[in-house]
């Protein structure tokens, strides 16, 4: 079984599936580290170097590479993966996809404390435009989010609620 956990940039998705992967003893690994492998650069250089076309490529084929074996595992996926492609129907053929369907309000304030600057869709932002920012980069995903097969709003994210309610699943 392969799951896929969705949804926008600093909403949990490696925190909350490295915590998944202990719990059911199964890898876990983060579809950006394996394009920063592929890609010889950081996120941030690949975006400034060849632009986001080139890295939703690269994007879409370590996705897809990754998912290229009979071995279970948990990843994390870019925050805009689903979105570019046809990456989110190859997920729901592929696996279980979960959507954390965190506040914009929520992660602008993580992600201010742990700092824009690896994040080139977010750089320049401050405590007054990144809660707008992310509500607009909201609307434009949500349709692509959506297709997730399991859903949870932020109250929800907790690990023994989530592996009760994918198991039949599973
Ligand atoms: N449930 C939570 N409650 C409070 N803070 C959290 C929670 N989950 C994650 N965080 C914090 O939010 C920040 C972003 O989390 P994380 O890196 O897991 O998100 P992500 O979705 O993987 O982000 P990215 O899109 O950058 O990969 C981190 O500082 C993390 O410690
Ligand atoms: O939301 C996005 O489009 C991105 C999220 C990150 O995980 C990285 O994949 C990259 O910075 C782009
Ligand atoms: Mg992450």
């Amino acid at each position: 079984m392969k799951i896929f956990i969705i949804g926008m940039p600093g909403c949990g998705k490696s925190t909350f599936g490295k915590e998944l992967a202990v719990k059911m003893g199964i890898s876990f690994f983060d579809l950006d580290d394996l394009i920063v492998k592929k890609g010889g650069a950081s996120i941030p250089e690949i975006f400034e170097q060849k632009g986001e076309d080139y890295f939703r490529h690269i994007e879409s084929d370590c996705l897809k590479e990754a998912t290229d074996t009979n071995e279970t595992f948990i990843m994390a996926t870019g925050g805009g993966a689903p979105c570019f492609h046809d990456n989110m129907d190859f997920i729901n053929q592929n696996g279980i996809s979960i959507f954390l369907d965190v506040n914009p309000v929520t992660i602008a304030k993580r992600i201010l404390s742990d700092g824009v600057e690896e994040r080139p869709l977010f750089r320049g932002h401050n405590y007054k435009t990144l809660g707008g920012a992310l509500e607009e980069k909201r609307k434009n995903r949500i349709s692509f989010y959506r297709l997730a097969q399991f859903t949870f709003k932020e109250d929800e994210i907790d690990v023994d609620n989530i592996i009760k309610k994918i198991k039949p699943s599973l």
